[in-house]
């Protein structure tokens, strides 16, 4: 059993984290409970800070709030001095909400609409990461609207396919995001933000997936991004301030994940970037990484009340626990694999094979198959591990079903962070229009 942060198992056999046994939890709190290590959310944050520091370059470490977006994780990104991503209205109201500095605000996104632009630009974020031509044209139009000159850099897709799955890797040429490096459309850009008199161009940002295990496509995002910054200084004659090398830093989810220390990913970066512009005669650029999945992924754990079983003898065993696919979508979306134990029986041998089923009208909600578990009982707990990003970022409320609480844990206590959504909460946004309020079905 490979347990995360300070996850441990107690005296008493049960799961704790951040000094919380989590029965207590379940108690407290109910079931399905997104409980988050605030220690390990905070040490991944300073391994980020110290190894940016021990490079002796200028930084920025961006959380990308996409993977778990609230304002307590906003507020402990602020007090780590972190800055923020965000990819949408609700993502900057969030933050906005929770007093994050405007000038550590990112905003990207591949078609930030009109409105979440002038919301952006009357706060007065740090920096719109533009992605395409339009966007070019909009936003420095509602820029020269509110006679304001705004920071951008570009986004540009570097041509580097990372080893990962299809629906995250994102550098390739063949993405709905960003310039493409190889076809000229990055210069282009460049050219044509130039010559738009409300946006100053920071430099530019490459992201090439997520979840990746090596060093070698960030090394060559560096060698690509460092290539064409040299080549604008020549031919326009503008030197990159900023070069924005996106996220996608790896975590432990299963055994047979071997992401690196944090310290290696960015070590290779910030040595890529030296090694580049060995000779340049300018100034180095500032770095700025986004990493959304290992700031927060293995710091969570999804606590679930086991309920009904059904054996096909000769099949399998399904154990079906009182969440699912609308908490933790991944397993669905990507075939995402996870580790889980019964965090009530801890200590016992496994027994049995199960596959754990959520509660949706959805066969394919499954949220991990093959799991040797003790003999579960209905009312045991099942704790599923590393589901701290994209698991509430991405939950909805298929078949009506409510979104769970989020619990912060730390030195022995438990801090709501986000309240369990009521049966109210599901209808509150529902109208039923006059003319069918004569309806007898709707009284
Ligand atoms: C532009 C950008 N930056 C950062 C991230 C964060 O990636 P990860 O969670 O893999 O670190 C993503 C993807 O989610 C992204 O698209
Ligand atoms: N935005 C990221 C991928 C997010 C993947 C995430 N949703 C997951 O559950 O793994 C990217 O484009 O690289």
């Amino acid at each position: 059993m490979y347990l995360h942060g300070t996850s441990k198992i107690n005296a008493n056999g049960h799961l704790e984290i951040g000094g919380k046994d989590v029965t207590d939890l379940a108690k407290e709190f109910g079931t399905p409970l997104y409980i988050v290590d605030e220690a390990l959310v905070r040490q991944r944050a300073s391994e980020y800070v110290e190894a940016f520091k021990a490079s002796g370059l200028k930084f920025q470490v961006a959380y990308a709030s996409k993977a778990f977006s609230v304002m307590a994780m906003c507020a402990i990104a602020e007090q780590e001095g972190l800055s923020l991503d965000v990819v949408s209205d609700g993502e900057l109201f969030t933050a906005l909400q929770a007093g994050f500095p405007v000038e550590r605000i990112h905003f990207h996104g591949n078609n930030k609409t009109p409105d979440e632009i002038n919301m952006a630009l009357d706060a007065g974020i740090g920096c719109f990461v533009v992605d395409n031509f339009d966007e070019l044209a909009l936003l420095n139009a509602l820029a020269g609207d509110k006679g304001k000159k705004v920071n951008i850099l570009l986004r540009i897709t570097p041509g580097v396919e990372a080893h990962t799955h299809d629906y995250i890797s994102t550098g390739q040429q063949d993405s709905k995001f960003g310039f493409d490096l190889g076809n000229g459309a990055a210069k282009q850009a460049i050219e044509e933000a130039l010559k738009l008199d409300n946006l100053v161009i920071l430099g530019v940002h490459s992201h090439i997936g997520s979840q990746i295990f090596e060093v070698e496509g960030f090394r060559m995002a560096v060698d690509k991004v460092a290539q064409f910054a040299v080549s604008i200084r020549e031919e326009l004659n503008l030197t990159f301030k900023v070069i924005n090398l996106g996220g996608g830093f790896g975590i432990r989810y299963v055994e047979g994940d071997t992401p690196l220390p944090v310290s290696e990913y960015v070590g290779a970066i910030t040595d890529a970037i030296k090694t580049n512009f060995a000779n340049a005669d300018f100034p180095l650029p500032e770095i700025w990484v986004e990493p959304g999945r290992s700031m927060v992924g293995d710091a969570g754990t999804t606590l679930y009340t086991v309920g009904t079983s059904k054996n096909i003898p000769g099949v399998r065993k399904y154990l079906a626990v009182d969440g699912g696919m609308t908490d933790n979508p991944r397993p669905a979306l990507y075939q995402s694999r996870y580790e889980a134990i019964l965090a009530n029986r801890a200590n016992e041998s496994a027994e049995e094979t199960v596959s754990i089923a959520g509660k949706c009208c959805e066969s394919g909600d499954m949220l991990i198959w093959d799991l040797e578990l003790p003999k579960a009982e209905s009312g045991d707990l099942l704790a599923v591990f590393c589901t701290g990003a994209y698991n509430y970022a991405m939950a909805s409320n298929y078949n009506r079903i409510r979104r769970p609480a989020v619990v912060f844990v730390k030195d022995g206590e438990a801090d709501l962070v986000v309240k369990r959504e009521s049966l109210d909460n599901i209808v509150c946004n529902d109208v039923i229009p006059a003319r069918l309020q004569k309806s007898p079905l709707a009284k």
